[in-house]
């Protein structure tokens, strides 16, 4: 796990798409067109059964691209992406398995964390970078205030529930490093294969301040 590694591919964008992909082909065009609205990190999530075929593909095709998992729960979904390349994991939770995996593994993991007790079992395990899920259920802007006070030294990507219109509020906090959204990828437009939509949504995020 490398703490240093992570943060530079959390602060590549303000923004953090959040991705569901349905099917394969929808890999590389979209990758290129959250790269050409200045979009250079993202999470395909697990949550279909092409993502780590997808993960694999943007990889190889896109090194510029940092691409990580999403969803990863267990110690063998973090090798299986780990060998389909994927430059990092992101978690909803943390568990002890999926901390020693993590800390045997190659790739950082960015894990969930939704109260202080869970921000200090994170600590513990050696953790400083930390996404706050699901960040409006958690109590949002006023939940990541409340842990600025005792805990400094951590850095979050609230993610869930987050919009075009509250995530500048929520990067002005000075515990945000980026903020994770589905709304990049409206599920319509990636069907549609219109990725001029998702090029356009990609910009507006691309040019918010971090
Ligand atoms: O599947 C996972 O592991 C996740 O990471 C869940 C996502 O963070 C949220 O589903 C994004 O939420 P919205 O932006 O509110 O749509």
């Amino acid at each position: 796990m490398s703490a240093g590694q992570l943060e530079q591919i959390l602060r590549a964008s303000p923004v953090m798409p959040v991705i569901a992909l349905d099917r394969l082909d929808q890999a590389l065009p979209l990758a290129e067109a959250l790269l050409q609205g200045g979009i250079s990190t993202l999470e395909v999530t697990l949550r279909t059964p092409v993502a780590l075929e997808a993960i694999r593909l943007i990889s190889r095709t896109f090194p510029k691209v940092h691409v990580g998992a999403g969803t990863v729960t267990t110690p063998e979904a973090l090798r299986r992406v780990e060998d389909a390349g994927a430059a990092f994991a992101v978690s909803p939770g943390l568990t002890d398995p999926l901390v020693t995996a993590a800390a045997q593994g190659a790739i950082p993991l960015l894990p969930g964390v939704m109260t202080p007790s869970e921000v200090m079992r994170a600590v513990d395990a050696g953790f400083r970078f930390l996404k706050l899920f699901p960040a409006e259920q958690a109590g949002g802007l006023a939940m990541l205030k409340a842990l600025a006070g005792p805990f400094r030294e951590l850095h979050f990507c609230p993610t869930g529930g987050i919009t075009p219109a509250s995530a500048p509020t929520y990067l002005s906090q000075p515990n945000v490093i980026c903020v994770g959204g589905s709304w990049l990828t409206p599920k319509a437009s990636l069907d549609a294969g219109d990725w001029k939509v998702i090029i356009d949504l990609a910009r507006q995020a691309s040019a918010l301040a971090h």
